[in-house]
């Protein structure tokens, strides 16, 4: 039998240093820049600019070079500072069956932020038809679409102007997210012409790479990066010949000549941070965390300190609904709000570090990742759509919750096997919990929902009036005193733990009651929940929607609307095992989400317990095919 795939990928990683040493630079703290050069003589900056990248700290480098830029680029120059230079004859060339590493791929994986400067006519039609004939517009095609490329065209003032070059570039925005087109300048060029086309100025092009990746200079600067300004004089008499695109084999080999004057220029040997370096207003680096970058200060954590979280990747997860705060950043309306869960599995696929875990599988992690909302109006149910989600099994779930019921026998006997590995014989045993009977999971989620503090002897027991009623308080709370800030209700309960076969998962949650937003409206509800660990592939879909699907019903209980779900993670993580089947998921395009509605009216229902799974009307569920995952216990 063949090994499964993500099996293949971690022994090709045992046995392949070049993995190997990518995966560790992965881990690293620094700023993975890959800069690449096309065919214009624009390419003589290039050496400036990694330069002036290598003077900002905890900078790492690493350069592409297609053929017709090596006409202009000398390697020796880069390869001196320590850079890594890459050239078509590095793709594939090195390739020896699934133990090899492909260049173009493992570039992708290191970088986090490429640089195309200068980008010749040739290359952004080839990259905004998704053509990948040499290493870097394989590259590009390969590329993980939430990291930024930053493009910094260069080509002669009437292919500037012609239009296909504006559709090109559009189509390139519009696939590529996170590009930034660095707009060419005018100039004389080499041809004679006067105009649009030269290559923005390169310090301007630095800027943009410390803007986006919030750098900071280095307190000491090497000899070998000093006297930039000398060098870029030598390079700076007569015209500027950078138009000229040679991506087509054009074997010309001139060097041009730039004419522009550095008076202004900023000294990057100067220790004191540029603007450039700060945070501004448009530069949502702000909004990463402040344990992505790496600092002189922060060198005793470095080793811990994840990579850079990409402004425009952030971007991607703040709230669509949050008009005030998106006034730091105007954030790019996520087409379907499903994408902020696909986008989060790419992001720990991509980012992830790999851990042991209690069930032995292994999963890739991340801490804390940006908070997931979904919007709960006009009835809709984030119920996800690029698999189907086992909705009854969701709904039974949630019944058995609110009915503070502990055995898993009852959703075995409905065909619902969730909980079967968690509350089996064998499963028990382990822990401990010999005096338990098969399908007693101890105090979990439904006892602490309903009678919290309660003594627990056992999933058979009547608990009537025990402990504290926590849904039943909060129903109460929302109807009588929306605006408290206390509307919690709380499953994590350390003194119950030692009982619980799996310590609650969804710990915690709170509502949150705004006034009516238009009139005649009624009150909108939300409610956040905080999730410690987080089964990217298995759990999450089913917490989403069981949250969702419980505010709808607390909204319905009090005559309020559902309004919005936030969830938060801790431990997110997706098993290894899962990462086949989530691939497959990846490519789904997320469709429309249905709607909840509930048959009887809430006063017929009279309490959040007497609901059954015939009250909910579930409209517009259209998903995708289901994903087998398997459950780690
Ligand atoms: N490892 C792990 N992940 C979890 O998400 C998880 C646990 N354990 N332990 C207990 C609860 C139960 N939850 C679960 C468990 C399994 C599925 C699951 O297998 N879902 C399948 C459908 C199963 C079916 O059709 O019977 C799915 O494809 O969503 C979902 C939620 C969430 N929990
Ligand atoms: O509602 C749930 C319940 C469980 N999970 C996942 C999260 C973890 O993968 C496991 C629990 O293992 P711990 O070692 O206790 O963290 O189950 C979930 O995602 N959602």
């Amino acid at each position: 039998m063949t090994q499964p795939l993500h099996a293949r990928f971690a022994a090709r990683a045992v046995k392949n240093p070049m993995i190997m040493e990518k995966e560790h630079q992965l881990t690293d703290s620094k700023h993975h820049v890959l800069v690449a050069a096309t065919g214009s003589v624009a390419a003589i900056k290039l050496v400036l600019i990694v330069k002036a990248l290598l003077t900002y700290d905890g900078v790492d480098v690493q350069v592409i070079l297609t053929d017709p830029a090596r006409n202009f680029v000398e390697t020796e120059a880069l390869t001196s500072l320590g850079v890594k230079v890459y050239t078509n004859a590095d793709d594939w060339t090195c390739w020896n069956g699934l133990d090899s590493p492909i260049t173009h791929i493992e570039l992708r994986r290191w970088a986090h932020l490429l640089l195309i400067a200068p980008l010749s006519a040739n290359t952004m039609a080839k990259v905004a038809s998704g053509i990948c004939d040499n290493l870097l517009t394989s590259l590009v095609r390969a590329w993980a679409l939430h990291k930024p490329i930053l493009l910094a065209p260069a080509m002669n003032t009437m292919m500037w102007t012609n239009p296909i070059t504006q559709e090109h570039m559009e189509t390139i925005g519009r696939i590529y997210k996170n590009t930034e087109i660095i707009l060419p300048i005018e100039k004389v060029l080499a041809c004679g012409d006067i105009g649009m086309g030269g290559m923005a100025e390169w310090r301007n092009i630095v800027s943009k790479v410390a803007e986006h990746l919030r750098l900071e200079h280095k307190k000491v600067v090497p000899n070998a990066v000093k006297n930039i300004e000398n060098q870029d004089e030598e390079e700076s008499s007569g015209t500027d010949n950078e138009e000229s695109n040679y991506d087509d084999n054009d074997d010309q080999d001139s060097k041009g000549q730039d004419s522009e004057t550095d008076e202004a220029a900023p000294s990057y040997i100067d220790v004191t941070p540029k603007a450039s370096s700060l945070p501004s207003s448009n530069s949502s680096s702000i909004l990463e965390p402040p344990t992505s970058q790496p600092s002189s200060t922060k060198k005793a954590s470095a080793k811990f300190v994840a990579p850079s979280v990409h402004s425009e990747q952030l971007a991607q997860y703040q709230s669509p609904h949050q008009p005030g705060l998106s006034s730091v950043r105007a954030p790019p309306k996520p087409s379907h709000e499903e994408n902020q869960y696909l986008d989060l599995i790419r992001y720990v696929m991509q980012y992830g570090r790999s851990r042991p875990d209690r069930t032995g599988t292994g999963t890739r992690s991340v801490f804390a990742p940006p908070q997931l909302r979904f919007s709960l109006r006009n009835q809709t149910l984030p119920l996800l759509t690029t698999k189907r989600v086992f909705l009854r099994g969701v709904l039974e779930e949630l019944l058995w919750f609110i009915r503070g019921d502990t055995d898993a026998n009852h959703l075995t006997e409905k065909g619902i096997h969730i909980w079967d590995g968690n509350g089996s014989r064998e499963f028990l045993d382990l822990l401990g919990l010999h005096h338990r009977r098969a399908g007693d999971l101890g105090p979990v989620y439904g006892f602490q929902w309903r009678h919290f503090g309660a003594e627990y002897v056992g999933c058979d027991a009547d608990y009537t009036g025990k402990g504290v009623d926590q849904l039943a308080k909060v129903i109460h709370t929302l109807k009588t005193n929306p605006y408290d800030r206390r509307i919690i209700m709380s499953a994590w309960n350390p003194l119950a733990m030692p009982e619980m076969a799996l310590p609650p998962c969804h710990i915690f949650c709170q509502f949150y009651v705004n006034e009516p937003s238009k009139l005649g409206g009624k009150p909108e509800l939300s409610c956040m929940m905080y999730q410690r660990s987080a089964d990217m592939g298995l759990g999450v879909p089913f917490n989403i929607a069981s949250y969702s699907v419980l505010t709808h019903m607390v909204a319905y209980m009090c005559g309020y609307e559902a309004t919005e779900f936030i969830h938060v993670m801790g431990d997110c993580h997706i098993y290894n095992d899962h990462f086949e089947a989530l691939q497959t998921q990846l490519v789904r395009t997320p469709k429309a989400f249905p709607t909840l509605s509930f048959r009887r009216d809430a006063s017929d229902i009279g309490k959040i317990d007497q609901f059954g799974i015939e009250d909910f009307i579930i409209e517009g569920y259209e998903p995708w095919g289901p994903i087998k995952m398997k459950m780690s216990v």
